[in-house]
């Protein structure tokens, strides 16, 4: 399988993000400008309310901004419809969340064999890769496993690994260390940093602890919708 090559990984321009109107008009994000290169870890940091959650999920093309311009792996997702938007998340967008997010059911190495079981078809390619990734986190010896015999920090790392079975172009991570101790924290913070620059992800981390932002390339600061 070739990688398609983007020249941008993640682009917002000007974003601008209100909810409701009138009195009860929010500014969630507010002119915001922000670009992640291929292979790029960013880490978004800002107290609860800033706007974090917003910005992943313009980010991932699952709310429309209110103004301004997004472009994910050079598609540019304002004149896109609402089927390829869902196209879009579903081959170019990984998304890594607070708890893993495991169906409680499946066996670790199943729990990657999902993704391209829900976009058709599992390949010989696609075990392939499950493989791969399984090994880069660790989890090689675990991958019959189901979530509940597997730590908080092993079934984050299943959540890291199914992130990345689409080969994204952008990965989001929303707080990804929430249910973890410091240790086990950072380490899921620096393997979220090599599998972006070794995989060619764009990655935006958001949150709020200012403890973990060792392994980023960037680190951005973000108050009341704005970015800093
Ligand atoms: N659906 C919504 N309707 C109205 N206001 C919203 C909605 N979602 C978020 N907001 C508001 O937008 C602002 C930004 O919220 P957001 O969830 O993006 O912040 P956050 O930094 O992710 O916070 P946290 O760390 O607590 O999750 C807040 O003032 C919030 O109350």
């Amino acid at each position: 399988m070739t990688a398609t090559v983007t020249t941008t990984g993640l682009a917002l321009d000007g974003v601008t993000l209100e909810y409701g109107s009138g009195d009860t008009l929010v500014t969630a994000l507010d002119e915001v400008t922000l670009t992640v290169e291929p292979g790029q870890f960013v880490a978004v940091v800002g107290p609860s309310g800033s706007g974090k959650s917003s910005l992943l999920a313009v980010a991932g093309a699952l709310i429309h901004p209110t103004r301004g311009r997004v472009r994910i792996a050079d598609v540019e997702v304002s004149g896109t419809k609402a089927r390829d938007l869902a196209e879009l998340r579903r081959t170019r967008i990984g998304y890594v969340f607070q708890s893993g997010n495991l169906p409680a059911s499946l066996p670790v190495r199943d729990q990657l064999l999902l993704v391209p079981h829900l976009s058709g078809r599992i390949t010989a390619d696609a075990r392939a890769y499950a493989d791969e990734l399984l090994e880069a986190v660790g989890l090689t010896a675990k991958a019959g496993r189901r979530p509940h015999e597997l730590s908080g920090g092993e079934r984050q790392r299943v959540g890291l690994a199914r992130a990345l079975m689409n080969r994204p172009a952008v990965l989001l991570a929303d707080e990804p260390t929430a249910a973890l101790d410091r240790r086990r924290a950072r380490e899921i913070v620096a393997l979220l940093a090599e599998q972006s620059h070794r995989r060619g992800a764009a990655t935006v981390m958001v949150t709020h602890d200012t403890e973990l932002l060792d392994s980023a390339d960037r680190v951005v600061h973000m108050r009341d919708g704005r970015l800093e």
